[in-house]
């Protein structure tokens, strides 16, 4: 039976998880926060370092290593669990080892009567988000994924940089596959209300400049991941942080917008695939999805990075 107390369960404690869990100690996000994860020892040793540093961080949590019997009453299932890429692998190269990681994870939590939010990051994550869709039985509004939202805060920070704006005043989402299909749409890229694409189109010389700019930036998203593996063998901070606030909009039901991997139901003509989309996040996961004006070139390139997700997912039924 759910409460008024605020519960996250956690599924997976490596990087992704611990990161997200220390933001959610960090910004005092829930009330109780319950880590699991097959190697036991490991989720006792990261919940005994968390509440270390409980007394220094002015907010009242439990956090403790639990079982999936505890999902039962938890809102938020956040599965971080599985392989990660190394280097020079693809997300989707990682698909058939964490296909199977989550039948053994995705059952037991339905079984412990969890009847909350399935919030999932795990790659390939749009299609680890439409295999938890699969094996929950869920209604699709309550299982998301993080999708884009990591690469639209990448694509945010660049385009700040360049243009010494800063990112909270830039509005342009990455949408599509997390992963090497994903496109941005430029024409719908903001600052504040002037498009971006408006700061390009003079025609001249100025004009190739502009557009080169803006190329460069989205290659730079798309091999953010490849760029930060070869670095230092795992992304972590920012996931973690995107989850968090992710959270922290639904469980505050704030109707906030992220770029979600969410699953399509005729919007931008899509069926029956998860792709990251702009989204309206509340206390009922998806409130609804928001259909950008995209021109036919965006449209075609969408539509090709749901083929291959599609195509990904019928590869392993
Ligand atoms: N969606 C996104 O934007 C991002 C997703 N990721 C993905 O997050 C996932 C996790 O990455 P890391 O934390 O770096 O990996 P990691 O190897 O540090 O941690 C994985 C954890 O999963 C646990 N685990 C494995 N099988 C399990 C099972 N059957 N049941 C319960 N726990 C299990 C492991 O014991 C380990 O603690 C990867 O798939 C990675 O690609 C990583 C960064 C960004
Ligand atoms: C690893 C990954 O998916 C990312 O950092 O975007």
């Amino acid at each position: 039976m759910r409460t008024d107390k605020r519960k996250i369960a956690l599924v997976g404690t490596g990087m992704v998880g611990m990161s997200y869990a220390y933001s959610m100690l960090n910004q005092g996000i829930c009330d109780e926060l319950v880590l699991i994860d097959i190697n036991r020892k490991r989720a006792e040793g990261e919940a005994m370092d968390l509440n270390h540093g409980l007394a220094f961080s002015g907010y009242h949590m439990k956090i403790y290593a639990g079982e999936y019997k505890e999902c039962s009453d938890a809102d938020i299932v956040v599965i971080c669990a599985g392989v990660a890429q190394k280097q020079g692998e693809t997300r989707l190269d990682l698909l058939k080892r964490n296909a199977s990681v989550f039948e053994s994870i995705v059952q037991p939590v339905t079984e412990s009567g969890f009847n909350g939010i399935f919030l999932v990051a795990t790659n390939p994550v749009d299609i680890m988000t439409r295999i938890t869709y699969s094996l929950s039985g869920f209604n699709p509004k309550r299982v998301l994924g993080s999708g884009t939202a990591l690469d639209t805060a990448r694509l945010r920070y660049l385009l700040g940089e360049s243009l010494r704006v800063d990112p909270r005043n830039v509005h342009a989402y990455v949408m599509g596959e997390h992963g090497d299909s994903e496109f941005v749409p430029w024409s719908q890229a903001m600052i504040a209300t002037k498009p971006i694409l408006s700061l390009c189109g003079s025609g001249g010389e100025d004009d190739m400049v502009c557009r080169e700019e803006l190329k460069r930036i989205e290659d730079e998203v798309r091999g953010a991941a490849y760029r930060i593996i070869d670095a230092k063998q795992a992304t972590y901070y920012g996931i973690g942080m995107a989850l968090t606030r992710i959270t922290k909009a639904i469980l505050g039901d704030e109707n906030s917008v992220f770029t979600v991997s969410t699953m399509l139901r005729g919007e931008y003509g899509q069926n029956d695939v998860y792709a990251g989309v702009p989204c309206i996040i509340n206390k009922n996961g998806i409130q609804r999805v928001l259909s950008l004006s995209l021109t036919e070139d965006e449209m075609k390139q969408f539509g090709k990075s749901c083929d291959t997700l599609r195509e990904s997912f019928q590869g392993i039924l």
